[in-house]
């Protein structure tokens, strides 16, 4: 029996799982948290990952692995490889007025999907690196390379033997990459930086990089999305919703998206397909803070939200407590709206935080469907995922069939499934054990359209753009 490991350095946490590469079947399982806070020492993630892996018999036996990251982050390396500054991550929006700058210097939303199948929010690589030229010249200067925290983290872990690697998933959420012709946009990062910068090289999906100093095999890695859709098998008809730090819903499609309205993102797979994405800055962390907000915990939390009925009696919960990206509100806050004396009550404000949150991926599958075609049924995932309230309401919001697999840890998984692909040179059938399939019922069909209504309105009354 083969055995490999996955990594998945995402935005809270590493999470590390050690499977057989013939059946996927999860053999051994490791974590850490990584530091709070949307501008971190790329370093943190180094030594979570040591902290996941610290017992000896984890990785024992392990002939590859790969690393699925968290996307977008701004690692910035000086001509030695040392960070010039900590890595702005995906969910810091202090570049937010440099994507409206570049949005208009390439001349608008169309030209940029033309030119990577995305339009620039705060997020993107892209912005980032425009706001390090802007408001830190002298790190600016001393800025040779810009890599991906999954690049940065396979390099580390292979003993920067080789040079940063890459992979298509990965790369297309800088907005300097064109997933059609595999090639950076050299242009682009010249009238984002003002000069060219040193790019990771682009590996094959199924390639081997490099290996550890221990000799295990190191794959391309991917996006923390794009290695989840690797780890829940996603096909054609199927959108994965997934409630991590962020929230996604995403889809595979053979064609690239060109959304100019900037809901979609058009990024890349990991298998050398596409992967239109949705994301939201407002995921399980709008959960946890209404559960802290209530003081309970989140058992009490899913009973509470479950005691109130479909559409928590009118009570709209506005999740934008971060902001948001989907629509692009970086400055944005929440908003609890339509509460009475009869409505405000626990149970409604609980149920309307998990059906805000989900509201905001309902409303981009809308827009995600016109780009990927029917869709189906969601793969709920992500670690919100495990709340039973978040299971049964989702139907409700959705108004889909929603499939909740067994398989937790999705980013790992799909990680490891990659690794299992370059040791084997053929990508592994795994199973995906379920753990529940929800049908909608009428009724849920017709919550998730008054839902919809609902917020839509109030969104589009509140703020000035959707
Ligand atoms: N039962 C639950 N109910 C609601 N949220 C949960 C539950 N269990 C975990 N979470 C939340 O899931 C988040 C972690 O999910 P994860 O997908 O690992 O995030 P990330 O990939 O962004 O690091 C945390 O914010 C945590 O509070
Ligand atoms: O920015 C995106 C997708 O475009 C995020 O989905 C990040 O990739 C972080 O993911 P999580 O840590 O929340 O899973």
């Amino acid at each position: 029996m083969s055995i490999v490991a996955g990594v998945d350095s995402s935005t809270q946490s590493c999470k590390i799982v050690v499977c057989d590469a013939d059946t996927g079947e999860v053999l051994r399982t490791g974590r850490a948290s990584h530091p709070n806070g949307t501008a971190v020492p790329a370093g943190a993630w180094l030594s979570a990952y040591r902290e996941a892996s610290a017992d000896p018999s984890l990785l024992a036996e392990v002939e590859a692995m790969a690393v699925g990251g968290q996307q977008h982050g701004m690692v910035a390396l000086d001509e030695s490889g040392e960070p010039v500054r900590d890595a702005l991550l995906w969910n810091d929006n202090r570049s937010a007025s440099d994507a409206v700058d570049l949005m208009i210097e390439l001349g608008g939303a169309e030209a940029w999907v033309e030119a990577v199948g995305s339009v620039p929010v705060a997020a993107m690589t892209v912005s980032k690196i425009r706001w390090l030229a802007r408001n830190e010249p002298d790190n600016a200067a001393r800025t040779a390379q810009v890599v991906l925290p999954h690049d940065w983290l396979t390099w580390q872990l292979g003993g920067r033997s080789f040079g940063p690697v890459t992979d298509r998933g990965d790369a297309s959420g800088t907005c300097y990459f064109d997933a059609t012709t595999n090639l950076y946009r050299d242009d682009i990062v010249e009238l984002a930086f003002g000069r060219q910068l040193e790019l990771p090289r682009v590996a094959e999906p199924q390639e081997l990089v490099g290996e550890t100093p221990e000799g295990i095999g190191l794959a391309a890695g991917t996006g923390d999305n794009m290695a989840a859709g690797l780890g829940l098998g996603l096909t054609h008809g199927s959108a994965v919703v997934s409630l991590g730090t962020s929230g996604t819903a995403f889809a595979q499609s053979a064609r690239q998206t060109r959304d100019p309205s900037g809901v979609v993102a058009g990024f890349a797979d990991a298998t050398g397909a596409f992967l239109p994405l949705v994301c939201t800055l407002n995921g399980a962390r709008n959960l946890a803070g209404t559960a802290k907000l209530l003081g309970v915990d989140f058992a009490e939390f899913a009973r509470l939200a479950l005691s109130a009925p479909a559409g928590a009696e009118g009570v709209s919960f506005i999740p934008y407590l971060e902001g948001e990206r989907t629509p692009p509100l970086p400055y944005a806050k929440g908003e609890m709206v339509g509460l009475d004396l009869d409505n405000f009550t626990p149970a409604n404000i609980a149920r309307a935080a998990i059906e805000g949150i989900l509201w905001s991926l309902a409303y981009g599958l809308r827009t995600l469907a016109e780009y990927a075609g029917a869709l189906d049924r969601v793969i709920l995932t992500g670690g919100a995922a495990q709340s039973t309230a978040v299971q049964q309401i989702a139907p409700a919001v959705l108004g889909l069939p929603v499939t909740v697999t067994a398989v937790e840890e999705s980013v790992a998984i799909g990680a490891a499934r990659q690794a299992a692909w370059a040791l084997g040179g053929t990508l592994p059938d795994w199973p995906v054990p379920q753990q529940r399939e929800l049908e909608p019922t009428e009724a849920d069909v017709k919550a998730a359209e008054e839902i919809h209504q609902r917020y839509h309105g109030i969104v589009t009354a509140h703020y000035t753009r959707i």
